[in-house]
């Protein structure tokens, strides 16, 4: 990562602020994905939360590590090679700049879209000599995620008493992967006691959902309904599922997207991988029909994931996205 300036560094400080990180999430929804109940465990998490944790998911541990070591591998390249990729528009290599509005973090990430042609590609820039091993690694963790988000996204279908088509939502999806490094706390904030760094600013998801792993560094928090937030104990065997905001709209707000972030470890480095899965480009994002009870009317105006998509790049992190889709006179 690039040595930050003064300037640089009084930007990140006025971004922190301090909070109590000794809070622990003690009762994080956990679903054994194997467990004959864990239909309803799943609506009722996402109800509560939307947030919670699979074990027992099915994907090779051996799969998900050399993902994670080619990532270490990829951040530890020197900062010519990194950018190589190309920066983020919206897909490429971004150090501490996060989107197009402004906002920044402590941290550096590859933002994938998930086709193979995309990945080979941005593969060959970074390695032309030797692009297979990251690119195997990204495409067969990609596939793993994709059955992983469509497994589980059918037994919140299946909770919810969803039958037949509808459940089949990622068919034509866009998909990405986003690899993410978080250095730790630099010194100069080790000063500033009790002041937290900001790696990734608090947001909601955009997509349906996203599947998040991360290696064994805390740091990633979620925000309560009562507008708590919570640090989420890291768990480098497990998946963490968040509800994103298509999900919201389309179960007429009973799942809540979770507000989420990222602090920077005083000490270690976290890495971590997020797979998001959206809605089709041109498909209506709106409450599945056959969830809505009899006389139940929309909470949202009717919108295409490409209209949401544009408004979302103009917005910055931290902004409510949903809330320009509210029908007037609603709250959820
Ligand atoms: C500030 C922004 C970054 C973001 C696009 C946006 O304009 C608003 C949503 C952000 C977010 C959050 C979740 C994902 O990390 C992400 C890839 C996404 O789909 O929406 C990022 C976007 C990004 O980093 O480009
Ligand atoms: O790195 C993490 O743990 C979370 C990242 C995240 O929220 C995102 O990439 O949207
Ligand atoms: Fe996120």
């Amino acid at each position: 990562m690039v040595v930050l300036s003064q300037l640089a560094l009084n930007q990140f400080i006025n971004t922190c602020k301090p909070v109590n990180t000794k809070l622990f999430f003690p009762t994080i929804p956990t679903i054994d994905l194997t467990n004959p109940d864990a239909k309803s465990l799943i609506v009722k998490a996402c109800k509560e939360f939307g947030f919670f944790k699979v074990i027992n998911h099915g994907v090779p541990l051996q799969m998900i590590s050399q993902l994670e070591d080619e990532t270490s591998k990829f951040f530890s390249l020197p900062q010519f090679i990194k950018e190589a990729a190309g920066i983020p528009k919206p897909f490429g290599y971004g150090n501490k700049n996060i989107g197009p509005n402004g906002d920044v973090g402590w941290l550096e990430y590859l933002l994938l879209s998930a086709s193979p042609e995309f990945v080979s590609q941005i593969c060959h820039s970074i390695s032309p000599e030797d692009p297979d091993v990251f690119r195997y690694a990204i495409m067969n963790y990609i596939a793993k995620m994709k059955k992983l988000a469509v497994r589980v996204l059918e037994m919140m279908a299946e909770g919810l008493n969803v039958k037949g088509e509808d459940k089949n939502v990622l068919k034509t999806s866009p998909l990405f992967l986003r690899l993410n490094h978080y250095p730790p706390k630099p010194d100069a904030f080790e000063a500033l006691n009790g002041t937290n760094l900001v790696g990734f600013g608090e947001h909601t998801d955009p997509q349906i959902i996203s599947v998040l792993r991360s290696n064994n560094t805390a740091g990633f928090q979620i925000s309560l309904k009562n507008g708590n937030w919570v640090s989420v104990p890291p768990d480098d065997n497990s998946f963490f599922i968040l509800v994103g905001d298509s999900l919201q709209v389309m179960t007429n707000g009973r799942f809540k997207s979770v507000k989420h972030r990222v602090f920077a470890d005083n000490n270690r480095s976290r890495i971590s991988m997020i797979f998001f899965a959206g809605p089709p480009l041109h498909e209506k994002i709106a409450p599945l029909p056959c969830i809505m009870q009899h006389g139940e009317e929309s909470f949202y105006e009717e919108f295409t994931w490409y209209e949401y998509k544009k408004s979302a790049y103009k917005s910055r992190l931290s902004d409510n996205r949903l809330l320009r889709f509210v029908k007037r006179d609603r709250t959820r």
